[in-house]
């Protein structure tokens, strides 16, 4: 493999990484070319909306190509076009043979939630102390294990005995909140995502982890739950305020992750006509928030 890097302006990026593709370029991506220096720009977005912008100020753009002569033939091509203009070619590079597979399973170990409940790749034994175990691999949905808000969701179920509970867990990502609640003791699991890729890495998830669930878009969630959980991000979770606590039923639990820290007031705000959210976990910034319905 052969990698061609550009150097572009942020205005350049998208046409730019558009004719890379149609000069069959395997993989564009952007990176910024001031990261790690005093220029750097953080760009912010959350997932689900549009990005703020195509790319930084100064990009570095990294084409992948199967042939060397496909690289140069590409720069050559572009280099004349009026869409170049600001840009320049920094060359062409071979790229290293690695081993792939074991690049990514180095970066994943196992996760310990409590010293008694640990997340486990499909490549590592899990921990001797391990009494509760969720195996699960880096795939295309989010919830390894490795982010705060997940962290915080799965402490808050390890904490609790979830016998005979109907849980939601709305936003299932991987399913991993569904799949910890299942090996807590819950009895009846609903787990949905806007996400048709999310629903079916959590079907493949929970086979795997030998527990059931119900799955789907989510529509499929019905009726009230002793347990609702969304780890989503501030601003849906403030749109979904009223759909979520009419899950709740009474007595039953709110649990909301994907939240910042400075963001909890506004939380605060958006569901208090329903349910008094209060701050009971944080880590790296990220706060969990949660509230119990009257009986
Ligand atoms: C941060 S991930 C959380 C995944 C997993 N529950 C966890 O805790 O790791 C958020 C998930 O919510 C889904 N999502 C975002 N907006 C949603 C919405 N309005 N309704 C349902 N799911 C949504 C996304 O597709 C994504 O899979």
């Amino acid at each position: 493999m052969f990698e061609l890097v550009l150097m572009a302006p942020e205005w350049r990026i998208e046409e730019l990484s558009d004719a890379l593709e149609a000069l069959d370029a395997l993989s564009v991506s952007v990176e910024d070319a001031d990261a790690q220096t005093p220029a750097e720009q953080a760009l912010f977005g959350e997932p689900g909306m549009p990005a703020p912008k195509a790319g930084w100020q100064r990009s570095r753009v990294v084409a992948l190509f199967e042939q060397e002569a496909q690289a140069r033939e590409a720069v050559e091509l572009l280099a004349p076009q009026d869409f170049f203009e600001g840009c320049e070619s920094v060359g062409v590079r071979p790229v290293a043979e690695q081993d792939w597979v074991r690049l990514t399973q180095s970066q994943f170990a196992p996760v310990e939630i409590t010293p008694t409940f640990w997340i486990v790749p499909s490549w590592h034994e899990p921990p001797a102390a391990a009494e509760q175990v969720i195996r699960l691999d880096p795939g295309l949905a989010f919830g390894t294990g490795t982010h705060p808000t997940t962290r915080m969701c799965l402490r808050w179920i390890a904490q609790r005995d979830l016998s005979a509970q109907r849980v939601l867990d709305y936003g299932c990502g991987s399913g991993i909140l569904a799949i910890g609640a299942a090996k807590h003791g819950a009895a009846e699991i609903v787990a949905v995502d806007i996400d048709p890729a999310a629903v079916e890495s959590t079907q493949i998830n929970a086979a795997n982890n030998h527990v059931s669930l119900l799955t789907g878009l989510p529509e499929a969630a019905t009726g009230v739950f002793n347990l609702v959980l969304a780890n989503i991000l501030a601003t849906p979770l403030k749109m979904l305020a009223p759909l979520l606590c009419a899950h709740v039923q009474a007595g039953g639990h709110l649990v909301l992750a994907g939240i910042l820290e400075p963001q909890a007031d506004e939380l605060k705000a958006a569901y208090a006509p329903w349910l008094a959210l209060e701050v009971t976990d944080s880590e790296e910034g990220w706060i969990l928030m949660t509230a119990r319905a009257a009986d």
